[in-house]
């Protein structure tokens, strides 16, 4: 089997990854495993300061964390309309956790708009992410949209990322790009390495799970060394986020990665 190789642009889910134990220490145990990236969903219950101190003691790197989820059954806020000011506030989170941490990436999540309110909704969604981009710009920092996949996240505002690729048009600002996690993408539109290809200018971070088990990518319906393949060869130049929710023991469960000859 040829080598592949990608694991220096793995990053570790630590909101998915290590679930047997609190936050902070599933950075230690990431850098045990022998990533020295991880990515975060919500860090908010942590002081930016233990998480920069657990980091740099780890001598690991975050490289993206997500805007708060909101109250119950938001998840998140960027594209309810009258929420702007949440939103606002969301992103200041955001931002000030990214700057202190040195995390290059926010995904932006949209929320849960009625579906009678869809086109005001994603009209104040490219209204919020224009102005949160222009503000993020000045860190140097990426504003990731991310398609949910509608049996996991029914009423989120995107499932798909055709659709996502159509609001990045109209944000038009480079900073803010596509999530193509594999995972959501082959629930909600399948046709994967077609998909990824076209969309490749607009992608700015993949993530990778098994479909339907959200497990390691090494079974299920998705043909994961050819995904890897496609990446490490398409020119793609950004992170390959590892958000699965291991199936037994997180480190045990790693060894996909050698036998995928991934190196
Ligand atoms: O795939 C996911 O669910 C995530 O990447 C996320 O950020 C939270 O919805
Ligand atoms: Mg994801």
């Amino acid at each position: 089997m040829t080598p592949i190789s990608l694991k220096a642009r793995f990053s570790a889910n630590i909101a998915l990854l290590f679930p047997d134990r609190p936050l902070l220490d599933r950075i230690d145990a990431a850098a045990a495993c022998g990533f020295d990236m991880v990515e975060c969903h919500f860090p908010y219950e942590h002081p930016v300061e233990a998480l920069a101190e657990r980091l740099s003691a780890a001598g690991v790197r975050m490289t993206g964390l997500n805007t708060r989820p909101g109250g119950p059954g938001e998840w998140g806020r960027a594209a309810l309309p009258g929420r702007e000011e949440a939103f606002r506030a969301d992103l200041d989170e955001a931002l000030t956790y990214a700057r202190a941490l040195g995390v290059k990436a926010i995904h932006v999540m949209a929320g849960h708009p009625l579906p009678s309110d869809r086109e005001a909704a994603v009209a104040t969604y490219v209204a919020n992410l224009r102005e949160a981009a222009d503000r993020a710009a000045a860190d140097g920092i990426t504003l990731l949209l991310e398609p949910l996949n509608g049996y996991d996240r029914p009423g989120y505002l995107v499932s798909r990322a055709d659709e996502i690729a159509a609001i990045l048009a109209e944000i038009d600002r480079p900073n803010v790009k596509l999530l193509f996690d594999f995972y959501h993408v082959q629930i909600g539109e399948g046709d994967l390495v077609r998909r990824f290809r076209r969309l490749l200018p607009l992608i700015g971070h993949v993530q990778v799970a098994a479909v339907p088990d959200r497990g390691e990518p090494d079974g299920g319906e998705i043909a994961y060394r050819a995904i890897f393949e496609e990446i490490a060869g398409s020119g793609y130049e950004g992170l390959v986020g590892l958000e699965y929710k291991p199936r037994g023991d997180t480190a045990a469960g790693l060894a996909w990665i050698e036998a995928m000859n991934i190196v």
